[in-house]
Formats: structure tokens, C-alpha cells, sequence
């Protein structure tokens, strides 16, 4: 059983277009609307994984309405917290061949009672947990502390944790001692201060943050794969996507691969560049369910080349 925390849930709305053109009106071909959020991904992922989650998160406003809807509707076991601010809507602009232009609202704010409510509500629905997983972006009035102080408590009840965030918030969940980061190529970037060019880079910004305290380190590579650190030593791979139409939401498909193989070792990786490569072929940010899983396409290396410079 994973729980996933996501403090700035979205509903996702995604417009499919056939070009992009700044100051035009366009007619789009088609939209859609998803519940969206790093952790409800993860949890959506699961679900169709047939692994059982629930997704604690926040809920605000009419929009915070229509996502409780939504996530009925999809049948997730949800733990939603009132609070005052709305729900932010997501808008995804998705080209042919998978090129997606996103513009993320910041959320309403979140006061520190709410925080607290979201505190007992993670306490209360971790009892019988193996993850927690803290996903996504931090709405204003939250302290970039936030994810190192969920680290700290769900560690204490004997529980393991999962960060997928970037900026100070991942930087501040490092010395918690997360047993997982999931930075994708930017975000591993952002967090060392120099750029990732090559997968040697990316082992050795890969090696930092651990340095700094996060046990271990699957970093997600767009069509380039995924790179796992941990103390079992340095594995890559990929699985190559013909005609990708999505990648909104891939990454939150990799990390629950991950978790749901055991989140260790080349299964668990090959997992997640399976869940991952999966969603990157469907539309928005619809999750992968085992028919839309192939393990075939997935190649895991041991000794990956490390000189190779990355693509995406
Ligand atoms: N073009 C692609 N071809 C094949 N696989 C892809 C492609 N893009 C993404 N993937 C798969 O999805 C995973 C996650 O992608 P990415 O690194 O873009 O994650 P992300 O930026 O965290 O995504 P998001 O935040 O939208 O969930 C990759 O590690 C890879 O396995
Ligand atoms: O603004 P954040 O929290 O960084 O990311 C939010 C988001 O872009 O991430 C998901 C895809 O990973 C979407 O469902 C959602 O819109």
C-alpha cells in the first residue's frame, strides 16, 4: 500500500492542436480533462496498476469539487483535506509528436492549520504503508521545509519515503534523508547548479545529491531513460517510444513503476521505463493500464555509456 501526498493538486486541462503559434487564435482538435497533480498521477498510475494507494490531497473551491469528481469517477481511494484556497487548473498545449507546452498555476495559498490537517491526514492513512510518496510543486504560504519535516515523520513510523519535487523544497527534503529523490534532467540541474550534458554528469550530480543525504536516486531522463543511483551501485536504461503523444505525467508513471517492483534493482528500474514509456504513448496524462504495458522495448544497463551526450 502507497500513499502519495500531493499539497497543490491541479485539474489538468489539455488541448491537442495541430501547430502553436504565439498571438493567433487556433481551433484546437480536441480537449480533455484530467485529474492532475504529481502524487494523484502516482496514484492513478497504481490503481491502474492494480496496486493499492490513496492520494491525500488538497481541495479547495469549486474546482476542488469537480476533482473529488473526478477521481471518484476513476474509483482512487482519495483522503481530501478542505481548505480555503481554490484548486489552480492546469493547461497542457499538446502539438503532434508528443511536443506539450504546459502553464502551471501557482495554487492557492495553504495556511499553517491546513498543513497540519494534511499532517494527520498522511499520519492516519500511512499506518499500513510501505511508501509515501511527497509529489509535486509547493503552493504559496508553504515552507520549502515541508517535504523534509514528511520525510522525518513517516521515517519515525518505520515508513519509506519518496520525493519528487525541485527547486529549495527538494533541496530542503536532502539532509531528511529521503530512500528516494526523483529529479528529472532539469530539475537534477537546478538542484547541483551546473548543467547535466552527458550521462557521466548526470552519475555524478546523481552521486551529490546523495552526498547531501537522499539514499537514493532515480533520475528521469525524458526519451533518454532513467539513471538509478543507489547503494547498490549506478544502472541506466531506456525504453524507445516510436510516436510519443503525451509525456505529461511520465514521470509520475516511472516513479510508480518503481514503487510498485519493489524499488530496487534492475526490476524495479525496468519497471519504471516500462510504466513510463507506457504513458508517453497515450494521450494527456492517462495512466497506463497493464494492456498498454510492454516490457519487451525496455533495455536496462549495468555499464551504461557514459560519455554518451543526452538528447532530451
Ligand atoms: N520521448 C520519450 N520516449 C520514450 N520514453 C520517454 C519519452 N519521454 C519520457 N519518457 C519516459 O518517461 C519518463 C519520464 O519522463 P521525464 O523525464 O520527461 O519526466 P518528468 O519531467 O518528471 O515528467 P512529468 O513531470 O510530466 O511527470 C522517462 O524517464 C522515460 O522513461
Ligand atoms: O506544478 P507541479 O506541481 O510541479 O506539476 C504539476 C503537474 O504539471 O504535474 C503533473 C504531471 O507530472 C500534472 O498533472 C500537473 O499539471
Amino acid at each position: 500500500m502507497i500513499v502519495t501526498v500531493t499539497l497543490n493538486p491541479s485539474l489538468d486541462r489539455t488541448i491537442e492542436v495541430d501547430v502553436l503559434t504565439r498571438g493567433e487564435m487556433i481551433r484546437a482538435r480536441s480537449a480533455r480533462l484530467d485529474p492532475g497533480g504529481k502524487g494523484v498521477n502516482v496514484s492513478r498510475a497504481l490503481l491502474a496498476g492494480h496496486v493499492t494507494s490513496t492520494a491525500v490531497v488538497t481541495v479547495g473551491g469549486p474546482e476542488g469539487d469537480q476533482l473529488r469528481r473526478l477521481l471518484a469517477a476513476e474509483g482512487l481511494a482519495v483522503r481530501a483535506v478542505p481548505v480555503a484556497g481554490r484548486t489552480r487548473s492546469n493547461v497542457t498545449i499538446a502539438e503532434p509528436g508528443g511536443v506539450v507546452t504546459k502553464l502551471n498555476e501557482p495554487g492557492g495559498r495553504l495556511s499553517d492549520a491546513e498543513l497540519a490537517e494534511v499532517a494527520e491526514a498522511v499520519a492516519a492513512e500511512s499506518a499500513a504503508a510501505s511508501w509515501v510518496a511527497g509529489c509535486g510543486s509547493l503552493p504559496p504560504g508553504v515552507p520549502d521545509g515541508i517535504y523534509a519535516e514528511l520525510c522525518r515523520r513517516v521515517a519515525a513510523a518505520g515508513i519509506r519515503v519518496a520525493i519528487d519535487s525541485s527547486g529549495p523544497a527538494l533541496l530542503a527534503a536532502l539532509p531528511a534523508r529521503p530512500d528516494l529523490v526523483k529529479p528529472n534532467r532539469e530539475e537534477l540541474a537546478e538542484a547541483v547548479g551546473r548543467p547535466v550534458d552527458r550521462l557521466a554528469d548526470v552519475v555524478e550530480a546523481a552521486h551529490e545529491l546523495r552526498a547531501r543525504g537522499a539514499r537514493g536516486v532515480l533520475v528521469s531522463l525524458g526519451a533518454d531513460g532513467a539513471l538509478l543511483v543507489d547503494d547498490d551501485g549506478v544502472i541506466a536504461g531506456d525504453a524507445p517510444v516510436e510516436r510519443p503523444r503525451s509525456t505529461v505525467g511520465a514521470g509520475d508513471a516511472l516513479l510508480a513503476g518503481f514503487l510498485a517492483a519493489g524499488a530496487r534493482g534492475p526490476r524495479a528500474l525496468a519497471a519504471a521505463l516500462a510504466w513510463g514509456a507506457a504513458a508517453v504513448r497515450l494521450p494527456a496524462s492517462r495512466m497506463p493500464r497493464h494492456s498498454d504495458i510492454r516490457h519487451d522495448i525496455v533495455r536496462i544497463r549495468s555499464r551504461p555509456d557514459l560519455d554518451k551526450p543526452l538528447v532530451t
